[in-house]
């Protein structure tokens, strides 16, 4: 059996059971304990000058092969065009993007070592699996230096329309640089048919859809490759044990007594501009205003670990956060009651588990969100006797899925504050039927799931990047929603 590479630059903390510092880390280990093989990526150190060098650690059926960065790949790499230029620009913030040349210079230099470093680990038959916009160079970089292995690209954050894409100025380069794998996924069927829409509009390519789920072929740049929409999962079972052991843990007995009977409104995300919580802010406050029978008798918790917290763009939306909550707390606290508990630091899984399962409501509304791994572990942690309701972002992928939750638009504050207050109000027998319909499909689509077909699709496809592209007078197919 082939092994399996994963690459990412962002590597799940090697001691288990530690806060995770992110869906990709959380999703993609889920995925690797099971199947075993090596996850090569970045070690989140930043080095000053020495020559960095391979970790390599085995961790049961897992070795990870981490690497530091030097300051000016960091700031180059990282900080600089994957997460100033192409982040706020495929989470559809144009009016954030930051370019600088030298950054996306650096960005295509790091990717090329970081190659060069895997190179020498590779064996003939691995299967290998890149992750996220930091490395979309990668299939290029390793071809170049020789690599004939299955080259797998998966995106976790939204493709943004061709309109918004365009903002970035090397946007045919990198849009060539993804044809360049073998398949590409994506977490949406919307992310899939954006990605056609700039080959076939801006790209000059053509795209076949595929008959009965298989992947779509597209034909750009000279190559034919293909590409697939494969939402990520997780464990929802395991979750619920996690849940039901955490809630006689600590913080959530804790939790249970300063609660006082109150309802309790949860969020947890990373302090991301891209994560709507200025609006979800006002949208409680407007809960508050509409309906003052709720003041003194629920309380919104939002966890927020700091993320990116050396760029300006996230020292930015710290500040904004800190002044909202001070100002809403300002209005309506009482001397027994805070409205608004605002935490910024991270939290273990069991404990985030456990707190979902006692909360009323979970309250998920990003602007823009690739899945949003918290509504899925929301919905897992319920008690299915006496489910929470969650109020989820349309712009979040999990709403492609879980069509049981009450569905906002997050920046309609007044329509986020009547979901909020349905959901408070919601009778069990709606919870309980949401609850089993969004139950059912996490389950049936979990995080193996995700990876199987996935690897399945990026095994089969043998053969087909060596196919020539048809001849340019056939009629392009558009993928159909
Ligand atoms: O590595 P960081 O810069 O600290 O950021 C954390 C991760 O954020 C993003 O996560 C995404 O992946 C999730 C799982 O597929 C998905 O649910 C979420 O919508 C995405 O935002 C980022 O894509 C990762 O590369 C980062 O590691
Ligand atoms: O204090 C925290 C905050 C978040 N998470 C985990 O980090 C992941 C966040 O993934 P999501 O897809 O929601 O968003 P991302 O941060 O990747 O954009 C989820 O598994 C959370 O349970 C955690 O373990 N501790």
């Amino acid at each position: 059996m082939s092994r399996l590479i994963i690459v990412s630059n962002r590597v799940a903390p090697i001691s288990e059971g530690g806060p995770a510092a992110g869906g990709l880390a959380v999703g993609v280990y889920d995925a690797l304990k099971e199947t075993g093989g090596m996850w090569f990526g970045w070690s989140g150190e930043v080095l000053s000058s020495t020559p960095p060098h391979i970790d390599v650690v085995e961790r049961g059926p897992v070795t990870f092969a981490t690497i530091g960065l030097v300051r000016r790949d960091y700031d180059q790499y990282y900080r600089g065009f994957s997460n100033a230029t192409l982040w706020p620009a495929f989470h559809y913030r144009a009016d954030l993007i930051q370019y600088d040349r030298h950054d996306f210079e650096g960005y295509c230099r790091v990717n090329a070592w970081l190659a060069q470093q895997l190179v020498p680990l590779l064996r003939e038959d691995d299967v290998i699996w890149v992750h996220d916009y930091h490395l979309i160079p990668f299939a290029q970089a390793l071809r170049a230096a020789g690599v004939k292995n299955r080259l797998g690209f998966f995106l976790h954050i939204p493709f943004p329309a061709p309109q918004v894409l365009l903002s970035v100025p090397p946007h045919r380069a990198l849009v060539e640089a993804l044809c360049s794998f073998d398949l590409l996924g994506f977490q949406t069927v919307p992310d899939l048919r954006a990605f056609c829409e700039y080959v076939v509009h801006e790209a000059g390519g053509q795209v076949e859809a595929g008959a009965d789920k298989a992947p779509t072929l597209v034909h750009a740049f000279g190559r034919t490759l293909r590409a697939q929409a494969y939402p990520i999962g997780v464990y929802p079972d395991e979750i619920a044990q996690l849940a039901k052991a955490g809630t006689r843990g600590k913080p959530a007995r804790t939790m249970k007594a300063t609660l006082h009977e109150r309802k309790l409104i949860m969020s947890v995300d990373r302090l991301d501009y891209s994560k709507g919580l200025v609006e979800r802010f006002r949208a409680f406050e407007r809960l508050l205003d509409q309906v003052p029978a709720y003041r003194n008798h629920v309380s919104f918790v939002q966890i927020a670990p700091p993320t990116r917290a050396d760029m300006h763009a996230y020292q930015d939306i710290r500040l904004r956060l800190e002044s909202e909550s001070g100002r809403i707390n300002g209005r309506f606290a009482e001397l027994d009651w805070t409205p608004i508990r605002y935490i910024h630091r991270q939290y273990e899984r069991q404990v985030l588990a456990a707190l979902f399962r006692q909360s009323h409501v979970g309250y998920v509304t990003p602007l823009r969100d690739g899945m949003n791994l918290v509504a899925k572990e929301y919905v897992s942690a319920q008690d299915p006797d006496d489910p929470g309701v969650l109020v989820l972002s349309r712009f979040a992928g999990a709403a492609q899925e879980l069509t049981g939750a009450l569905i906002v638009n997050p920046i309609d504050i007044d329509g986020m504050a009547d979901a909020l207050a349905q959901g408070l109000a919601m009778p069990l027998a709606e919870r309980r039927a949401r609850y089993r319909d969004m139950i059912a499909q996490l389950r049936e689509n979990n995080v193996s799931v995700w990876r199987d077909n996935f690897l399945r699709d990026l095994k089969d496809g043998e053969g087909t990047a060596k196919r020539r592209a048809p001849r340019a007078k056939a009629a392009a197919k558009r993928v159909e929603a």
